[in-house]
């Protein structure tokens, strides 16, 4: 049989639909394959939505900070339907905007659900398709975790979708999501509980980092309620009643799962065709992506290593080079001095290690710290304040870590983050000019470092 194809990608996500764009550019004969939206979770129910949401969830505080000012912003009101409609509405256009860009590369889209059949064998619907090559991209879906009434939990993905917005809302877990959630649940107006089962949320990221946003969000009055497991769900009236493993109970109008994603292989392998997956069930790969069956790739949050959009996009270039490319990349794509933000209340921005993992591979580490109250809230009585780490290298000089809390900090951190990439030293940061006056000035100028020894 000729091969129709020389690559056929299932999910037009943010991995599937950059290797389909760059596998043509590449000069392939390539087909998309997408059951639900175009764009995937990055666009549809996760960072666009989740940020437009964040935006939004900031104006309260804006307006209370803008009478420091002597701006009188009195008698606001807020009206959840605007916020959701017009964010669906901004979504369908980048859904069209993510379908022209797949025609305009030459790529053939199928609109339907994608089965691997077998080696260059896959079945959109009952149609089939033959292709060289089969990349498998087809992200995640949220877990919940098997209890009495967890069926009444709501998911990430229902947030983006609500029809009303609840009062009193609980968000179980202690993640990106959830911390996420909080925040912006909590300054649309919500009264919101974190629940984590941890002694404290943001696992991985940095011990003091993860300290400082708990005590700003409890200065804002989220509740975060740490060392509590979730036993049972219950209808209670119109609300829903979460019993805790001490057998307190807290009644609310919406509770939220935000508890981990898991790969999403529904109905993605014809019997006998579904490669070797991990312990946690995601698809297996080597360095090239390569799963264990021949010609069958797979990449993004189905592989289940750094689930983020810039990696899913850095992997799908990375594989539609290496497929088809004229020049072949670097060996293996490099995971290492991944920025990332939480964009909670406040943001987080991170590049590099912690104290806890610089700990592990450097025999002693010198560790700046800086927390200041940002100007802009200076003129009142706002208590909003950020917090700044440095980890260096004590005998390289080499900057290990750069995190950041408060405002701006996803911003602040993508600049420095290029600097970190190349192996900046301290000596480089503290030989940078500040710009003043400025948050971010902070990181050129912090002079009094800790050293401590592993
Ligand atoms: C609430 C939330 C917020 C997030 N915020 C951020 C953020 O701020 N920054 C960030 O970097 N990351 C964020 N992420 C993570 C990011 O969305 C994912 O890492 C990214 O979307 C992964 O891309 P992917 O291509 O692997 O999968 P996806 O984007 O999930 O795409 C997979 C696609 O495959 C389709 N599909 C699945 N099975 C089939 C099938 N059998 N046939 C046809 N099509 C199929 C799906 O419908 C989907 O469109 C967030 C995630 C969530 C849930
Ligand atoms: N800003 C961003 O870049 C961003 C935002 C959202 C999501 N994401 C990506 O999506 C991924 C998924 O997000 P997430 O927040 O769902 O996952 P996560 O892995 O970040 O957090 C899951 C949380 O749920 C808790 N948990 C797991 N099982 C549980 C159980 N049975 N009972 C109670 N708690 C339980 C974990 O302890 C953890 O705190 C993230 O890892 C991240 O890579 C990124």
């Amino acid at each position: 049989m000729t091969t129709e194809f020389d690559l056929v990608v299932i999910g037009a996500g943010s991995g599937g639909v950059r290797a389909a764009r760059m596998a043509a550019s590449h000069g392939a004969r390539v087909a998309i394959i997408e059951e639900r939206f175009f764009g995937g979770t990055c666009v549809n129910v996760g960072c666009v939505p989740k940020k437009l949401f964040s935006y939004g969830s900031h104006f309260p505080q804006e307006f209370a900070l803008a009478e420091d000012f002597g701006f009188s912003v009195q008698g606001w009101s807020f009206d959840w339907a605007t916020l959701r409609d017009n964010k669906s509405r901004e979504i369908e256009r980048l859904n069209g905007i993510y379908q022209r860009i797949l025609d305009q590369a030459g790529v053939t889209v199928f609109e339907g659900h994608g089965k691997v059949l077998g080696q260059g064998r896959v079945a959109v619907d009952d149609q089939e398709l033959s292709a060289a090559n089969i990349l498998i991209a087809t992200g995640g879906k949220p877990y919940v975790p098997e209890f009495p009434g967890c069926e009444l939990a709501r998911i990430s993905d229902d947030l983006f979708y609500l029809e009303t917005l609840p009062e009193r809302v609980a968000v179980v877990g202690g993640g990106y999501i959830a911390t996420e959630f909080a925040g912006i649940l909590h300054g649309l107006g919500c009264q919101v509980t974190q629940v984590y089962r941890g002694d404290l949320f943001l696992r991985g990221f940095d011990g003091d980092i993860r300290q400082f946003v708990a005590e700003q969000m409890r200065g804002q009055e989220v509740d975060l309620k740490f060392n509590s497991d979730v036993t049972r769900l219950d209808r209670v009236g119109s609300g829903k009643q979460v019993t805790y493993q001490d057998g307190s109970q807290q009644t609310f109008d919406e509770v939220f799962y935000a508890t981990g994603r898991v790969p999403k292989l529904d109905g993605l392998f014809a019997d006998g065709a579904t490669p070797t997956l991990t312990e946690k069930g995601a698809i297996k790969v080597d360095d090239g992506f390569a799963t264990s069956i021949p010609c069958l790739y797979a990449l993004g949050d189905v592989i289940d290593r750094v689930q983020l959009t810039p990696v899913a996009l850095a992997e799908g270039m990375w594989l539609a080079a290496q497929l088809f490319g004229e020049s072949k990349p670097q060996a293996t794509m490099d995971y290492r001095n991944i920025a990332t933000a939480v964009f909670s209340h406040p943001n987080i921005g991170t590049v590099g290690l912690s104290q806890e993992e610089a700990l592990q591979q450097a025999s002693a580490i010198r560790v700046y710290k800086s927390g200041f109250r940002p100007m802009r809230y200076t003129l009142g009585d706002k208590q909003e304040r950020s917090f700044i780490k440095l980890i260096v290298d004590d005998e390289t000089d080499k900057v290990l870590g750069l995190h950041m809390a408060g405002e701006d900090a996803a911003e602040i951190t993508q600049g420095f983050a290029v600097a970190i990439k190349m192996g900046a030293s301290k000596a480089d940061f503290d030989a940078t000019v500040g710009i003043h006056p400025t948050a971010a000035e902070e990181l050129v100028t912090m002079r009094q470092g800790e050293r401590i020894t592993a």
